[in-house]
């Protein structure tokens, strides 16, 4: 099938092993240290256990079965019986109380890991978010998260039990008879040699996998963001014929990955039987030259099974792993990276009047196309600027250097005559207020929404900022008033509406610079009034940058600035601009046409 939709991969997972990461995952860890001990030396408790069953039993028959001294005998069998009982009861009573002890500890150790990835998300580089698919970024946080919260919680605790049981039995078996224990283990290379020959094969596989759940993510996310378009463009069978394809190459990823993974089991199972071989042959021969005896055989008869369960288990746990090790790479890989402000505590706070310049500005987006070429400008505290231009033009890119989303290439970003690089970010935003194009509505109510300006609002204020913007009125109109609930995106409010919100948001906040990137959305008339005279209230005793869609806005800006393919061609107010001849005026008629058209 045409490939439709493409989700950029998140790279491929070359290496077994990354340091970096597994370092980082024990730092984090380090926490917990005095809990994980305590779990350890329970794991050691129950593998103790474990690996002493078959040994009891193989002295039992040599000291009570075999010798049949009547109640001696009977004797020494109950005292052996009692002793496994007792074993088994510790084993089990220790194992419930470890799982208990290790889900509160994982649990405890995922909520932590989760917060500081979402923590570190808040933090990054909007340039971060343009590289990546938002479904990849929920991918981190949900599905890779689960895989380590998967294997911290089993396959840590499963593997440190296996290699104790190993070892143990290794032990045993050598100790016993090291001729014979060394001839069982004689099949160990060729799994080895197997389970190497598998290893990358598996990765790559598990590769796969990952990939296609990615894509799947992120269609979901780009499908439900985009359903009025699917549904007005009627493409929602074509987007489930799409979703289909990709579910199914998802299981086909699945099933290679785990028929690979299986493969070790019957290699594994071959060597079973072989050591079973070796053990009757030569243990038949020990037996008869009586160097060993037949409990010593029972006893290497369960420990070959004892040896080569954990083998197995450690052998799947293998792909489990490097799987966890895919995600530990892309967590830690995001905890890893650098905030949007890293010197934080060297910069300055200051308190803004309002000034803004912007010095020979050269910025380009990783496209290497030029944004913004050598611009040069400066606004005065408290005064209304605009930015106008066509499509493409670079105003948006102002605005986002101005916000500091992104840093000039060239060039410095002053306001009241500090480069902005070095104020705190915390402390340039929480002056600085950007109301976007489209204005985002959070889930809550619209009290919460307009709220989010100044989270200590009382509730009057809320009322003055939204009675400041013309929004009172059509809120006192819905059922619930302030209180009523929105859902993301605000689906009931009409868009002018969801901008007064927003308006009243900024003006709440109460910014020295306000920047407002003007809709685009037609809107009618008494809205568009509405919004006009919301917008001078906005602009009251504060400095204003509009980027301006309808030149009707900014007929009494101080300030015009006409931008170019990212070039500033003209500057000046209104009158100015349009008794020259020059873009400024061609837009003024361009709309003026249109409007006539209408
Ligand atoms: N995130 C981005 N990554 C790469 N290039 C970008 C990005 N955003 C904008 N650009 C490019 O930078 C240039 C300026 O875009 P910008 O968004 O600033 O224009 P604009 O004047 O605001 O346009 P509009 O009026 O359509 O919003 C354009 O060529 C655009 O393709």
């Amino acid at each position: 099938m045409k490939q439709r939709f493409v989700y950029p991969n998140d790279g491929p997972f070359n290496h077994n092993f990354n340091w970096a990461s597994i370092f980082h995952f024990l730092r984090f860890m380090m926490p917990y240290r005095k809990q994980l001990i305590g779990v350890t030396a329970l794991a050691l408790l129950g593998s103790v256990t474990q690996v002493l069953a078959p040994a009891i039993i193989a002295i039992a028959i040599d000291k009570a079965i075999q010798p049949r001294d009547g109640e001696a005998s009977i004797r020494l069998l109950l005292m052996y019986a009692s002793l496994m009982i007792v074993l088994c009861v510790l084993q089990m009573a220790v194992g419930r109380y470890r799982i208990r002890r290790m889900s509160r500890i994982g649990q405890q150790m995922i909520s932590d890991l989760r917060s500081t990835l979402f923590s570190r998300i808040q933090s990054l580089p909007i340039r971060y978010f343009n590289s990546k698919p938002t479904g990849s970024i929920h991918q981190h946080i949900t599905g890779d998260i689960a895989v380590l919260e998967d294997i911290i919680m089993n396959g840590t605790i499963t593997l440190l039990m296996d290699i104790l049981q190993l070892v143990g039995v290794i032990t045993i078996l050598l100790i016993w008879n090291y001729k014979l224990g060394a001839l069982i283990m004689l099949t160990v290379p060729l799994v080895f040699a197997v389970s190497r020959f598998l290893r990358k094969r598996i990765r790559v596989s598990f590769q796969e996998l990952r990939a296609k759940q990615a894509c799947i993510n992120a269609h979901l996310n780009d499908s439900i963001q985009g359903m009025k378009v699917t549904q007005a463009y009627e493409q929602e069978e074509e987007n489930i014929r799409y979703f289909e394809s990709i579910n199914k190459d998802n299981i086909r990823a699945w099933d290679k990955a785990s028929a690979l993974n299986q493969l070790l089991i019957p290699v594994i199972q071959l060597t079973i039987v072989l050591g079973l071989i070796i053990l009757f042959v030569y243990g038949s021969y020990l037996i008869q030259t009586g160097v060993m005896t037949v409990g010593l055989f029972v006893g290497y008869t369960n420990y070959i099974f004892n040896f080569w369960e954990p083998v197995q288990r450690i052998g799947q746990l293998y792909s489990q792993l490097l799987i966890g090790m895919a995600s530990s790479d892309k967590i830690f890989g995001i905890i890893r990276q650098e905030s949007a402000d890293p010197e934080v505590e060297a910069k300055e706070n200051i308190s803004i009047k309002g000034e803004i310049a912007f010095e020979q500005v050269s910025f380009q987006y990783d496209n290497n196309k030029m944004a913004l070429q050598e611009i040069d400008l400066t606004i005065k505290a408290g005064q209304m600027a605009a930015f106008v231009g066509s499509t493409g033009a670079g105003k948006s890119t102002l605005i986002n250097l101005l916000c500091r989303f992104y840093d000039p290439d060239q060039g410095r970003v002053l306001i009241d005559g500090t480069d902005i690089r070095n104020i705190a970010n915390d402390n340039l935003r929480s002056q600085i207020c950007l109301v976007p194009q489209e204005p985002f509505i959070f889930s809550g109510t619209i009290r919460d929404n307009i709220r989010y300006g100044k989270l200590d609002a009382t509730d009057e204020e809320v009322k003055l900022a939204a009675t400041a913007v013309h929004a009172h009125d059509f809120i006192m109109r819905l059922p619930q008033g302030y209180d009523t609930p929105l859902q993301e995106q605000g689906g009931m409010l009409s868009t002018g509406q969801k901008q007064l919100i927003s308006f009243a948001r900024a003006i709440i906040a109460n910014p020295r610079i306000l920047i407002l990137d003007e809709a685009t959305a037609n809107i009618d008339t008494e809205t568009e009034r509405n919004i006009q005279q919301a917008l001078k209230a906005l602009q009251l005793d504060r400095t204003t940058v509009v980027v301006a869609h309808r030149l009707s806005t900014i007929r009494d800006a101080d300030q015009i600035f006409v931008l170019d393919h990212g070039k500033l061609i003209e500057q000046g107010t209104h009158q100015q601009l349009v008794h020259h001849v020059g873009s400024y005026r061609q837009f003024i008629e361009m709309q003026r046409y249109l409007a006539v058209g209408e």
